[in-house]
């Protein structure tokens, strides 16, 4: 039996989880507000905080870490990669530290998985399908800029995992299926998967795409530059505008979907609207990616937490069902895909070297 310790830390929580093979044994999401993050300049300085409110609680659910084979961290802003799972290894700790590709919270899971492992006897550290996954086919790169190129990042880790989960469901291979996935989170990413790869995908973190609860998504270019250059606003806080006060949050100061729906109950119009934009901007996004695979899809699938929501949902399908199966799994299997990853290589698959 091997013992699987998942760490998630993301831009507002860590999640963490315990498996004994494929069982769950625990699982916790501690949700961070700003104020407990606020005194923390950087994200590393966060990883004390973090790590240690993990063990706390593992602690107190009396699990025995001495016996983990694997702790597996959800990673992190490093060199764009096949997807895969990695040991984690000097060089992909330093490019964590140095948040390589951009600052984000899935940074630490990496380094914290590298730190709990290494003062366990035979304990490996590994991450799985990291955000800069990139297996964009070559056209999908090209941008009316080269000096700024399109680039690969998504949830891929959740991502890969709804795919699998989609194509056993249906008896088939995940590398014989085209798909549209939609990942609705704090983030949004949508993606073209054909026959097993990514060959396109929206920036999820600060680039392209719809807006999300807290991410302006694609934004006049022209505007954002005036904006950064008229003198009223720092770099960091234009950087916050985009990603954390962005989407939702600017609109209605709000980035939780249930209480935007139960203001809308309420009456609340403008809230109804800019939830529909929100919606509305996903659709168009799925039209694009119907296109990357010329219209011919096996399914578009919502994920993530807003996938709860009949909203939003109800709003994509009216969009998307005349021209593609639409399929719903609420929620995500980061937790559960990192573990299993882990197990599938402490089984005998190859890791990969970063
Ligand atoms: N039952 C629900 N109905 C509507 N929205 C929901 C529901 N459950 C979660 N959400 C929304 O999902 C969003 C968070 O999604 P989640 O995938 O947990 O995000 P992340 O992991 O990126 O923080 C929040 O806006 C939350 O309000
Ligand atoms: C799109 C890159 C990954 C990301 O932003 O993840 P979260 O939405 O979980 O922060």
């Amino acid at each position: 039996m091997y013992k699987i310790l998942s760490v998630n830390p993301g831009s507002t929580s860590t999640k963490f989880a315990v498996y004994e093979d494929e069982t769950l044994v625990c699982l916790h999401t501690i949700r961070h507000s700003v104020q407990d993050l606020k005194p923390f300049k950087t994200l590393f300085d966060q990883y004390e905080f973090r790590k240690t409110l993990m063990l706390d609680y593992l602690k107190n659910d009396g699990i025995d870490l001495s016996d983990l084979s694997a702790v597996v961290g959800r990673g992190g802003m490093v060199r764009p990669l096949e997807s895969g799972v990695y040991a984690v290894n000097d060089k992909l700790l330093s490019d964590l530290k140095a948040s390589h590709s951009a600052e984000h919270a899935s940074n630490l899971g990496g380094v914290i998985a590298f730190e709990i492992a290494e003062n366990i006897p035979n304990c490996q550290a590994f991450i799985a399908d990291p955000v800069v996954v990139d297996e964009l086919q070559d056209v999908a790169r090209v941008s009316g800029l080269p000096e700024i190129p399109r680039i690969s990042m998504f949830h891929a880790l959740n991502h890969k995992a709804i795919a699998r989960k989609y194509a056993a469901a249906t008896g088939m291979s995940y590398e014989n299926l085209k798909l549209v996935i939609a990942h609705l989170g704090g983030g949004i990413s949508v993606a073209a998967h054909s026959y097993g790869k990514v060959i396109d995908t929206n920036q999820g973190l600060d680039g392209y795409g719809p807006f999300s609860p807290e991410r302006a998504g694609t934004i006049d270019a022209g505007r954002l530059v005036d904006m950064c250059f008229e003198g009223k606003y720092t770099q960091a806080q234009i950087k916050k505008m985009l990603v954390g006060n962005g989407g939702l949050m600017a609109h209605l100061g709000l980035s939780d979907v249930q209480k935007i729906e139960l203001k809308i109950k309420a009456g609340d119009e403008n809230a109804d609207l800019i939830l529909q934009a929100m919606a509305y901007n996903v659709g168009k996004e799925i039209g694009s990616m119907l296109a990357v695979l010329s219209g011919n899809v096996d399914a578009v699938i919502l994920t993530g937490g807003i996938a709860r929501s009949k909203f939003v949902v109800d709003y994509i399908k009216d969009m998307i069902s005349a021209m593609a199966k639409v399929v719903v799994y609420p929620g995500e299997d980061e937790m559960e895909a990192l573990a299993m990853s882990g197990l599938r290589v402490l089984r005998g698959e190859k890791s990969k070297v970063y």
